[in-house]
């Protein structure tokens, strides 16, 4: 008989504030509230989206699902005329990664930024009715992070009118784009730009690679799926692709020439648009992939809040001599606690961090409309600074949940190991992390040795421009409730981060060569850079706190998660506050003493501040974290369902068991 009972009921009924607001607050408007909760709710009773095992399926058959469900995901988006906004809702909810990804996240994106009105005129169309699959095809086998380094060329044919595109080595191999294996039938290809002998750098190209009649590649063209990935299930679901060119032609027209162009009779125009704008898709993903961070994070912060209220270990004060009676449950552990609503904490900062920086790349989208580049080296560094920050700690976060939940929480069925493996590759897809922090760094050295000639920075590196100020003022704490005030929290953060950032600029003044300075001191400038990204969340945090907030209790919990989420990271980043002396070992004891009381007055609300993800257990697709808290019968029902549990009697037995047995006894006879 199915267990109706809520085991978390007491637990939710311990929150100080308003569940229901705070829900508004996470999905950021009540309008997207609900509409999120009503396709998620569409999604969760709709058997055409059941989430098999898939940790157990074969390559094929996990690949075979994927495309049956993209396929499923497009029929009902088409029959429901779900709209834009609900159509995203749906590909989230659905939560199976296939080519659909790439096609709508990388191919649509990159012909939006970098075709002309024509081109996109002509293209668009097809791709957003899916007359045409599109992939993103510019990292190669030898050329990720390079991309100046891609070897493809495409070398203009005036006599033809046509690019011939070409992979000269084995290098110049398309290595990694998603979709691309088996599906895609389109390619926007980067490839290096030659025209009357001469190269002009890496440019997009719209090339087909696949016959629409009957899917078998294109004449000159070799491709194939790159293999299995990392983890069970996974990104395993998805056809990252290789592929070839030997000799292909393509129309001239089909180079995406909004920022610059050949001529019929050959020659390379470019226009007064910044040649970054190529880039541009990937500004773009890096913006979104920070909300993908928080999401990420959180339904593990969910898995690992609601288990460790159900788990009981060891005695309690309520036991009797003998230890019998009522265990612990784990999350009143401090140690839990110190390890898990740093997490919960940090969910809420990067939830609140994507909020802001879509609003940058809106803002940026429209001054783009409108001739004005300016904030595109800013949005260049946040979004790239910020994929990075909240994916690293997203997938470190996700891990931690992991050890959080015990044993249990490395079987598949809880839900972790999946969420890791096809999270984790988000600290390097879009821009190894290292290497995206080293493009804030040359981008914050820039803002400083600009001060010198009196340009002000603005927006993010504002703060920079207080720099006499912030190398010279001390922290005022002097007791623990003195880390209660957001002012004193941003300044010691501020203040760190300037400090490391001047101390790195003047390091590389002692560098004849600054290319070989830069490289020297690369370990110093990315934790700089760290420390200025670290800036940004708190700082949007506390913005956030500015806002109308409604809801009893509602605010006050949030600020208790932003003081967490600083103090966690004064106390876990200690080397760099006390060696800039932005802060004295005397506060930063007093800073963990305040964050134990705030840990305290997390503890009561843990389950209903994870109840405001609005998480449907489709969603989470854990037995340690679905909302009634019934995990021991979930647990012990999803054992039997695995394929080694069909039959009683292994097969393999009579072959490889017995022979071993009998053996041992033959042993044992002699
Ligand atoms: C089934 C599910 C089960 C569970 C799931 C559960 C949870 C999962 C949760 C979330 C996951 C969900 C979904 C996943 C969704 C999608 C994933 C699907 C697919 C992933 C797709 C991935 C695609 C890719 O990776 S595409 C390839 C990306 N490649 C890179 O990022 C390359 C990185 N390299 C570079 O960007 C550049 O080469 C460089 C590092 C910037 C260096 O270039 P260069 O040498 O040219 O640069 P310089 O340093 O000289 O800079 C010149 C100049 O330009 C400025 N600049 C550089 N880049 C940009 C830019 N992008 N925009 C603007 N300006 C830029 C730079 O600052 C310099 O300026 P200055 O001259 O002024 O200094
Ligand atoms: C799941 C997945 C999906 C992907 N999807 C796509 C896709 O759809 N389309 C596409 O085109 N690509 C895709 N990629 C490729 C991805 O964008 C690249 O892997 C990524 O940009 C990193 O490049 P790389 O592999 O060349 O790493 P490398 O640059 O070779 O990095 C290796 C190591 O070198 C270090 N390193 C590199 N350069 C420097 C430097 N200058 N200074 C210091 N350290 C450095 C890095 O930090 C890293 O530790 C995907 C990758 C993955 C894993």
């Amino acid at each position: 008989m199915e267990d109706t009972v809520d085991h978390l009921a007491h637990e939710r009924s311990k929150a100080q504030f308003n569940v229901e607001e705070m829900k508004i607050i996470w999905a950021g408007s009540l309008h997207a509230l609900q509409v999120s909760d009503r396709i998620a709710k569409l999604v969760a009773s709709d058997p055409g989206f059941g989430k098999e095992n898939r940790a157990v399926l074969s390559r094929k058959d996990l690949f075979k699902s994927a495309l049956k469900k993209a396929a499923y995901v497009w029929k009902r988006i088409n029959e429901l005329g779900l709209s834009e906004e609900e159509t995203s809702w749906l590909r989230f909810y659905v939560d199976e990664l296939a080519y659909d990804y790439v096609h709508w996240g990388m191919f649509v994106p990159a012909i939006k930024g970098s075709a002309t009105e024509e081109q996109q005129n002509k293209w668009l169309p097809l791709a957003n009715t899916m007359q045409i699959i599109g992939t993103y095809a510019q990292t190669e086998l030898g050329h990720g992070s390079n991309v100046r380094g891609l070897e493809t060329t495409a070398t203009f044919d005036p006599v033809t009118d046509e690019f011939i595109i070409h992979s000269p080595t084995l290098t110049s191999s398309k290595w990694w784009p998603g979709g691309l294996g088996k599906v895609a039938t389109h390619a926007v290809v980067y490839a290096q730009l030659i025209t009357d002998g001469k190269e002009y750098g890496v440019n997009g190209f719209l090339v087909q690679i696949r016959s629409l009649d009957d899917h078998f590649p294109l004449p000159g063209i070799t491709v194939g799926d790159i293999g299995m990935k990392f983890g069970s299930g996974a990104f395993n679901s998805m056809d990252n692709g290789v592929l070839r060119f030997d000799r292909v032609r393509i129309p001239r027209n089909q180079m995406l020439m909004r920022v610059s162009k050949v001529t019929r009779e050959g020659k390379y125009v470019e226009s007064n648009i910044p040649k970054q704008i190529i880039y541009g898709a990937m500004v773009y993903v890096r913006q979104t992939i920070v909300a993908d961070a928080s999401i990420a994070l959180s339904r593990a912060v969910c898995i690992a809040t609601r288990y460790s209220a159900v788990r009981r270990q060891f005695g309690s004060p309520q036991n009797d001599q003998n230890g019998n009676g009522i265990e612990t449950q784990v999350i009143d552990y401090k140690t839990q606690q110190s390890r898990l609503f740093p997490l919960l904490a940090s969910a809420y900062a990067f939830r609140f961090v994507g909020e802001w920086l879509k609003w940058l790349y809106t803002d940026l989208i429209q001054k783009l409309e409108g001739n004005d580049f300016s904030t595109l080296p800013e949005v260049h560094a946040c979004t790239a600074g910020l994929k990075s920050l909240t994916t690293s700690a997203a997938a470190d976060g996700i891990e931690e949940s992991r050890k959080l939940c015990g044993g249990h929480g490395y079987l598949s069925s809880s839900g972790l190991p999946e969420l890791y493996a096809t999270f984790v590759p988000a600290c390097t897809y879009e821009g190894d992390n290292v290497v995206l922090l080293l493009q804030v760094s040359r981008f914050l050295m820039k803002t400083i040795s600009q001060l010198q000639s009196g340009k002000k920075p603005t927006g993010t590196t504002a703060y920079i421009g207080h720099v006499e100020h912030l190398i010279q003022c001390g922290c005022n704490v002097k007791k623990a409730e003195d880390w209660l005030n957001l002012c004193v929290i941003l300044e010691a953060f501020e203040a760190r981060a300037i400090r490391l950032l001047v101390a790195c600029a003047e390091n590389l003044t002692k560098f004849a060569n600054p290319l070989q300075g830069f490289s020297e001191l690369s370990p110093d400038l990315v934790e700089a850079a760290v420390a200025h990204c670290q800036v940004i969340v708190v700082s949007k945090f506390i913005e956030k706190l500015q806002q109308n907030i409604q809801g009893i209790g509602v605010k006050q919990l949030l600020e208790t998660l932003c003081y967490i989420y600083s103090l966690n990271l004064i106390h876990k980043h200690l080397g760099d506050f006390l060696s800039t002396r932005s802060i004295t070992p005397k506060q930063a004891s007093l800073a963990s003493d305040q964050l134990r009381s705030l840990y305290a007055k997390v503890r009561p609300n843990a389950i209903a501040l994870v109840d405001a993800f609005n998480y449907t257990d489709h969603f989470l697709g854990s037995v340690l974290g679905s909302y009634d808290g019934n995990v021991y019968p979930k647990l012990y029902e999803e054992a039997w369902k695995d394929p080694l549990n069909e039959s009683v009697v292994p097969d393999g037995y009579h072959e490889n068991i017995r022979p071993v047995l009998k053996q041992q006894l033959q042993n044992a006879r002699l």
